[in-house]
C-alpha cells in the first residue's frame, strides 16, 4: 500500500481540477436523474445507448487499476478515486473536509448536501452512508498531525433518522497516545444532532508524514 508522488506544477494541478470537477459533477447529476426520471421507455433506451458511447470514449485510454492516493511535490493531496472525497468519483458524496488545527475545539468539519442517491429509509440518509461520512471526517481529524491514520474501530450511535438534504459533521480528537488517536464526531441537521461517532485511528508503524494537513481535503 503506497502513497505516490506525481510531479505536477500548481498550474497543471489546477488545470486537471478544472477539467475533471465538471465531469464528476455532470455524472452526479446523471445518477440523480436516473433515480428520479419518469420519461418513456424509448427515451430511457436512447439514454442508455448514449451513456454507453460516452463510457467507450472515456475507456479509449485508461490506467490499469484503481487511481491510488497521489500527492504533488508541494503536498497537494490527490485521492481522486476516494469513495468519500474523490474528485473524480461521482459515487463519493460531494464532500469537502475542512481541516483546522489539532488544538481547535473542532479539528475537522464538513458540510454536505445529500440527494436521492444516498437514501436508506424513505427520505432519509442510509446508515452506511452516515458511517462512511463519519469515517472520513474522523480519519482526517485524527491525521492532522501529518501521519495518516487508519480506522481501527468505529462505533456509530444513530440517535434519530437523518433527513436527506444539507448536514454538517464536526470532529474532534480528545485523546492522542503515540500512534493511536481517539476521535469523536457529531452529525448535525439544522443544529440538532442526529448521530454520533467514536473511533480509534491508528497510524501504521514506520509511516512517514505526508504533509502538514491543513486547509481542505480537495
Ligand atoms: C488512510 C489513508 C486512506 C485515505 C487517503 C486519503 C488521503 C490521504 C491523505 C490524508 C488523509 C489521511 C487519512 C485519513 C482519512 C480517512 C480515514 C481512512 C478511513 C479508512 O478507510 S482506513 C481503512 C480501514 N482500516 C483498515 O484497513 C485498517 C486495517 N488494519 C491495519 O492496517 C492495522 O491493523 C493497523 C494499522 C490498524 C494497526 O496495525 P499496527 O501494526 O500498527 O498495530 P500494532 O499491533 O503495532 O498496534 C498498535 C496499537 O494499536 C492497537 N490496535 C491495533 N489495531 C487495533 C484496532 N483495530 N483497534 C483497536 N486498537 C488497535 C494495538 O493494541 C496497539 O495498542 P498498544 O500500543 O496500546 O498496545
Amino acid at each position: 500500500m503506497e502513497f505516490t508522488y506525481e510531479d505536477l506544477t500548481a498550474d497543471e494541478y489546477h488545470h486537471r481540477v478544472a477539467v475533471y470537477q465538471p465531469l464528476t459533477a455532470a455524472l452526479r447529476e446523471l445518477l440523480d436523474a436516473v433515480i428520479r426520471t419518469e420519461v418513456d421507455d424509448a427515451t430511457v433506451h436512447s439514454a442508455t445507448e448514449t451513456i454507453s458511447e460516452v463510457t467507450a470514449a472515456l475507456r479509449a485510454q485508461q490506467i490499469p487499476g484503481a487511481y491510488g492516493v497521489r500527492h504533488t511535490a508541494e503536498g497537494r493531496g490527490m485521492a481522486w478515486g476516494n469513495a468519500v472525497i474523490g474528485l473524480r468519483n461521482a459515487i463519493a458524496p460531494p464532500l469537502t473536509v475542512v481541516r483546522g488545527s489539532v488544538t481547535d475545539p473542532v479539528v475537522a468539519h464538513a458540510d454536505v448536501e445529500l440527494g436521492a442517491a444516498y437514501e436508506g429509509p424513505p427520505g432519509h440518509v442510509h446508515g452506511g452512508v452516515v458511517s462512511l461520512l463519519f469515517d472520513q471526517v474522523l480519519g482526517e481529524a485524527a491525521s492532522m498531525t501529518g501521519l495518516p491514520s487508519y480506522t481501527g474501530t468505529l462505533t456509530i450511535r444513530y440517535l434519530r433518522p437523518t433527513p436527506l438534504g444539507p448536514l454538517r459533521i464536526e470532529a474532534f480528537t480528545p485523546e492522542r497516545d503515540g500512534r493511536k488517536t481517539l476521535a469523536r464526531a457529531a452529525m448535525l441537521v439544522d443544529g440538532a444532532v442526529t448521530a454520533e461517532a467514536e473511533g480509534l485511528f491508528i497510524s501504521p508503524r514506520g509511516m512517514t508524514p505526508l504533509h502538514p494537513f491543513a486547509g481542505e481535503s480537495r
